[in-house]
């Protein structure tokens, strides 16, 4: 059973700001991170919600802002990729860069040799984010935890964040949390109450922000978290997006 937490109250288009999450949150995980889809009907309701929320919307994700545009196509939405490392403003604004490739140039030499050698270990080279997958292969965590801290020893400035059988690095800095109170500052957001949904341990900093804010965060699925409310899984998600009243089905 998940430590008690209530549904979330019913979304409010014209006084909540909302912030989703993509991975497991929007999406079922998949061990193949290009094979993630979102339903026709799901993005229909994506972008309507968008437009009842005056553009109060945005998605942060530890994806790139191009693969988050992939998937979720005709959505056009205002997003924070790899973290916050990158930053799109507002639908169809410009999609502004904090860090360069090169600057883990050091750490992707460092995770060639321990990556060709155990082939269950996958790298997803984000640019601005080196991700070492072990989908599968529970037995890998460790193998890939200890890869990814000897591959950062004695280069500056970087964070490593563990996620769902992934451990990620990129450039220090970012993260969700930030990403969300940088959005909160600006029209159409400020002056309305901040709602995140994520489902992973990187969300928890966007929770901690909405929960500083006074706003409400929802954790998707099992597991510890500082969220205030939870929803049971993506399905539910959806069904919450929906407006449908009952959308755990009971299981909350
Ligand atoms: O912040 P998110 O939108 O949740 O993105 C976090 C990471 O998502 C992806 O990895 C996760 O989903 C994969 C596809 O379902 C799955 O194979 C993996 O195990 C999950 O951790 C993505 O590949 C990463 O780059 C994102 O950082």
């Amino acid at each position: 059973m998940f430590p008690a937490m209530t549904m979330p109250p019913m979304l409010d288009p014209a006084r909540h700001a909302l912030f989703l999450d993509f991975d497991g949150t929007l999406v079922e995980l998949q061990d193949d991170p290009q094979a993630v889809r979102v339903a026709t009907e799901d993005l229909d309701r994506l972008i309507e919600l968008q437009s009842r929320l005056n553009n109060a919307f945005a998605v942060l994700s530890g994806r790139r802002i191009a693969d988050l545009d992939r998937f979720l196509s005709p959505l056009r939405f205002a997003a924070a990729g790899v973290h916050g490392l990158e930053r799109r403003e507002a639908a169809g604004a410009e999609t502004v860069h904090l860090a360069g490739p090169s600057m883990l140039d050091p750490v992707r030499e460092a995770l060639r040799m321990p990556l060709a050698a155990e082939p269950g270990l996958r790298l997803e080279d984000k640019g601005t984010a080196l991700v070492v997958h072990y989908r599968g292969r529970p037995e890998l965590k460790v193998m890939a935890d200890r890869v990814a801290d000897e591959a950062v020893r004695g280069v500056a400035d970087l964070s490593v964040m563990r996620g769902h059988d992934i451990v990620e690095i990129h450039i220090a800095g970012m993260d969700k949390g930030r990403a969300l109170a940088s959005f909160m500052t600006q029209d159409p957001f400020r002056e309305r109450v901040p709602v995140y949904l994520g489902d992973d341990t990187t969300d928890e900093f966007a929770f901690a922000e909405v929960a500083r804010l006074g706003g409400i965060g929802v954790k998707v699925g099992p597991g510890e978290s500082v969220a205030s409310h939870r929803l049971a899984a993506v399905d539910s998600v959806h069904r919450w997006l929906a407006l449908e009243p009952d959308a755990d089905g009971g299981a909350n």
